[in-house]
């Protein structure tokens, strides 16, 4: 017991900084809502330059400790004015990646000035041993560490509770124009916390340098532990965050004492931050999460001409170049499969992974150590190991299924660190610092081995990049390719459709793990030993930036983006124009991004694509066939869905206290129209967001033909036939309205994720989307990016992609909402057409009183949750109840609507 206590007061210590550093990356959260991941890297420049100060210079420590504070605190600063504040109306994968460009930079900057070196740092605080009582003792440094740790807590929870500079900075998180009101520029706001946060990341990294030594490539670790404890405490409570941030601290000491494995004490951060994602995510964003400009993405269209080109043209210079040449060719394809499983999973899917070289290391272990240890083939080994590579990526999406952006990169940095840590340096595991030996790797009785063979090995990296690219460039066109862009887009709207989500983000993360597998062999393998503790998280992170440098929604993108990684083509160009810039080319790719990023979000490849095509344009004779004439190609006849009749019975829906929604029964027939009426907030969302699989009704049934539906998720709801629009459209913005039809159409099979590498499936759009094209008059429109359509068409596109699951029961959210009067007679005698011609129940919920009282057959009026009148619209019409709660006089109503059925 006495031992566990005394490594407890050990750990006290570690607390203590991780605290430090998680406090400043809360203020900088706090300030400016941006997750800072330079964090720890700002704080290593501090520890650095104390130590050089220190050590190197001889002067003070405290002098140096002060200078080494100040710096970071200016870097900070400087980071949000020329970095930060330029991004702040970008999304928020480009902010994340911004944060990383300055990562990138100042550790590169550091390698540069330092070397890549282990300093040993003894501790310029007193160590004397402090008794407790009984053999319990404490040295001093840690009681100083903590003491000042928890001061500061203290001093910060008192600052941003009491001042006006704290009740500012909590302002502008909530409300910008609020902090005006209290004398505070927002801006000035962001710009003192950044510079207080990155002042506390460098206190923290000064201090625990002696703990941890010196060292580049770790030290911007720190920042992962300072995420678990800010993570624990949502990023606001200070004294929440001492607390987790101690205890994590201990937990680690503890666990490195009493399990033998290593690297398990170190990834105690990460277990933390895997924990709070998978106890606090959401399967799905709620109604308000906030939609915002994604990447372009490319059409993952195949010219074969091109490609026989491009890939002879390569093949032709990899045959006459010098072997040192041959080799950064090798390096360049091998690096931009790594790049090009970004693509896939953040480019298309939208998942933000900062561990993918740690995946390509991952993979390529598996082929190694088979190669090693069990005398397997070279090309079996490989099989086998993309074969695996796919349930690893898979079992990777376990929190991307409920983490997404920030946290999703927070949980994916621990997880690389925690590969790094547990497997890559584990001697037993992956043979450490002294690698993994393999055999010569043979194709067919081919030595392809480098050294020997380098025109072979470098064509070997491109025949596996031209592969995987075009299985690549297949699956976006694909159907699973339309998933993840959907799934990227907007979750909610997927799900809505039937798309599962989870199913295509595991898709997405295995698929990704097997092209970066190969990225993983391709670049292992030029050495005959292989060294796993090379696979780092900083390479990792320099993945993420390299991919968004050559475009990271193309195909195209990652040989552009490779060339910038060490030693590939890149590197050579420079050094063969300026002489030596190998030990340049990480700053210069950090700072490249840092630039790009304010220019333009997509990357290189798109500029080049958008040339191409211009040119491609005046070249061409024969005008193509466009895709939409494709999709209309088949006879259009109307089909009628099957018939379900919906049946809710005794639905309340709580949140909190309020009672959204209470006790809510209604039948929806196949052809009958039911319309859902009542004032603002009265429950009507609510009540579609429950009968869709939203929002879980507290109490309440739903069953669908007789078969109960109350357990099934949102897509499995729209798989059986249940389909719904939204009173906020939430179409695919950044996709074609053809696109957004055929990803509503398309079937939800599973063959389709395998096929689609080899041969994506695009059949014309099924009978009933046709004519859902043409009743919607959307024939003209349909090559359109949703973006740029008007708002009413926008609104009837979101109502023909409901219809194009070919739903049994529709729910339509406020669809006639922003139209003029004309556009929503013409809307309502469609709605009308649904369900008598398609046999479609519909449950209409809308204001238009108009509207409703034309089309509907039967009427439901909500009053704060509470149904107050069903019945005809006659009946509905003249109740007392209804027309104090809604209606008010006649008057909103036209004496006798026209009903619509009897006009057709
Ligand atoms: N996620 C949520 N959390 C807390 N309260 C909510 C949530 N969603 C809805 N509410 C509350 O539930 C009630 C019903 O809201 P709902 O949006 O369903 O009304 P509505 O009838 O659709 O209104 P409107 O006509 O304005 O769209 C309102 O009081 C609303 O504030």
């Amino acid at each position: 017991m006495e031992e566990v206590i005394r490594f407890a007061l050990l750990g006290l210590g570690l607390g203590a900084l991780y605290s430090l550093a998680a406090q400043g990356l809360v203020l900088i959260y706090r300030g400016s809502g941006v997750l800072n991941f330079a964090h720890g890297a700002i704080g290593m420049v501090a520890a650095f330059i104390s130590w050089d100060i220190w050590v190197e210079q001889g002067l003070p420590w405290a002098l140096g400790l002060v200078v080494g504070v100040a710096v970071s605190a200016g870097i900070g600063a400087l980071t949000h004015l020329f970095v930060m504040r330029p991004l702040r109306r970008a999304s928020s994968l480009a902010r994340i990646v911004a944060t990383l460009g300055v990562l990138i930079l100042l550790q590169g900057l550091v390698v540069l000035r330092y070397g890549p070196d282990i300093i040993t740092i003894s501790s310029a605080l007193p160590t004397d041993l402090i008794r407790l009582g009984g053999d319990i003792t404490i040295t001093a440094d840690r009681v100083i560490l903590v003491t000042v740790a928890g001061a500061l807590t203290a001093a910060l929870w008192w600052v941003y509770k009491y001042t006006s500079f704290g009740l500012g900075t909590a302002a502008v998180a909530e409300n910008q124009r609020v902090a005006a009101s209290l004398g505070w520029s927002p801006d000035r706001i962001a710009t003192i916390n950044w510079a207080l946060g990155s002042g506390l990341a460098g206190l923290a990294a000064i201090l625990i340098a002696p703990i941890v030594q010196l060292q580049a490539a770790t030290m911007t670790n720190l920042v992962i532990a300072a995420l678990a404890a800010a993570l624990v405490a949502s990023f606001r409570s200070f004294p929440i965050v001492f607390v987790a941030a101690i205890v994590i601290g201990i937990a680690q000491t503890e666990v490195t004492r009493y399990v033998a494995t290593p690297g398990i004490g170190q990834s105690v951060p990460f277990a933390v931050i895997v924990a709070v994602m998978v106890l606090r995510g959401k399967a799905l964003p709620t109604r308000d999460f906030f939609l915002q400009r994604l990447p372009g993405v490319g059409t993952g269209r195949i010219r074969p001409g091109l490609v026989v080109a491009g890939v002879a043209a390569a093949a032709a210079l990899i045959a006459v170049v010098p072997p040192t040449w041959q080799e950064s060719f090798a390096i360049t394809f091998g690096m931009a499969l790594v790049l090009l499983s970004i693509v896939v999973l953040t480019g298309y899917a939208g998942q933000i992974s900062l561990a993918q070289y740690a995946v390509a290391g991952l993979g390529v272990w598996i082929v190694a150590r088979l190669d090693a240890t069990q005398d397997v083939p070279f090309v079996l080994a490989c099989l086998i190991g993309l074969a695996l590579a796919f349930p690893i990526g898979m079992l990777l999406a376990l929190p991307a299924v409920r983490a997404r952006g920030l946290n999703l990169a927070v949980a994916t940095l621990g997880l690389g660190a925690a590969i790094e840590l547990i497997v890559f340096n584990n001697g037993t595991l992956s043979g450490g610092l002294l690698g993994t030996d393999v055999h010569e790797p043979k194709i067919l009785g081919f030595s392809i081995e480098p050294i020997m063979h380098p025109t072979r090995y470098a064509l070997f990296c491109l025949a596996l990049f031209t592969v995987a690219a075009l299985a690549v460039a297949n699956v976006r066109r694909g159907r699973s390719g339309r998933r993840m862009l959907a799934v990227r887009t907007n979750e909610r709207a997927a799900a809505a459709l039937g798309i599962s989500v989870s199913e295509t983000k595991t898709f997405a993360f295995g698929f990704s793990a097997a092209v970066a597998t190969l990225g993983g062999i391709a670049i292992a393998y030029r050495s005959d030993v292989v060294i796993f503790s090379e696979f780092t998280n900083f390479t990792s992170i320099n993945a993420v930036a390299w991919t968004v440098i050559g475009g990271i929604g193309y195909v195209f993108g990652p040989i552009i983006g490779a060339t910038l990684a060490p030693s590939a083509l890149g590197t050579q160009i420079g050094n063969s124009l300026f002489g030596n810039v190998t030990e340049y080319i990480i700053p210069i790719g950090g700072l490249i991004l840092i630039l790009l990023l304010m220019q333009n979000e997509d990357g290189a490849a798109k500029q080049n694509i958008l040339q191409f095509r211009a040119i491609a344009k005046k070249l061409r004779r024969k005008a193509e066939k466009p895709a939409a004439a494709t999709a209309l190609d088949k006879p259009t006849r109307i089909e009628k869905v099957a018939s379900k009749t919906l049946t809710v019975e005794g639905v309340t829906v709580r949140f909190g206290g309020v009672v959204a929604l209470s006790d809510l029964s209604l039948t929806v027939p196949p052809g009958k129209i039911v319309g859902l009426i009542g004032p603002n907030g009265a429950g009507k969302t609510t009540a579609i967001d429950a009968i869709t699989g939203f929002v879980e009704p507290a109490t309440g049934h739903l069953d669908l033909d007789g078969v109960d539906i109350t357990g099934l998720h949102a897509a499995q709801r729209a798989r059986v036939g249940v389909s719904r629009s939204f009173q906020s459209l939430e179409l695919f913005e950044d996709m074609t309205v053809l696109d957004n039809l055929r990803t509503a159409s398309d079937p939800r099979d599973r063959l389709s994720y395998v096929r689609d590498m080899v041969y994506p499936l695009t059949p014309p759009l099924p009978a009933a989307v046709v004519t859902a094209v043409h009743e919607f008059q959307l024939e003209g429109d349909l090559d359109r990016l949703v973006s740029d359509l008007p708002y009413g068409r926008r609104r009837l596109v979101a109502i023909a992609r409901a219809v194009a699951t070919q739903p049994s029961v529709l729910l339509l959210d406020e669809p006639a909402a922003g139209l003029g009067e004309r556009e929503s007679r013409e809307l309502a005698r469609l709605v009308r057409r649904l369900a008598d011609e398609w046999g479609i129940g519909v449950l209409l919920v809308e204001h238009d009183m108009n509207f409703v009282m034309a089309v509907c057959d039967e009427i439901v009026v909500l009053d704060f949750g509470r149904t107050i009148a069903q019945g005809t619209p006659e009946v509905v019409r003249a109740d007392p109840a209804t027309i104090k709660a809604y209606l008010g006089s006649d008057e909103v109503i036209e004496s006798e609507p026209t009903r619509v059925k009897e006009t057709l």
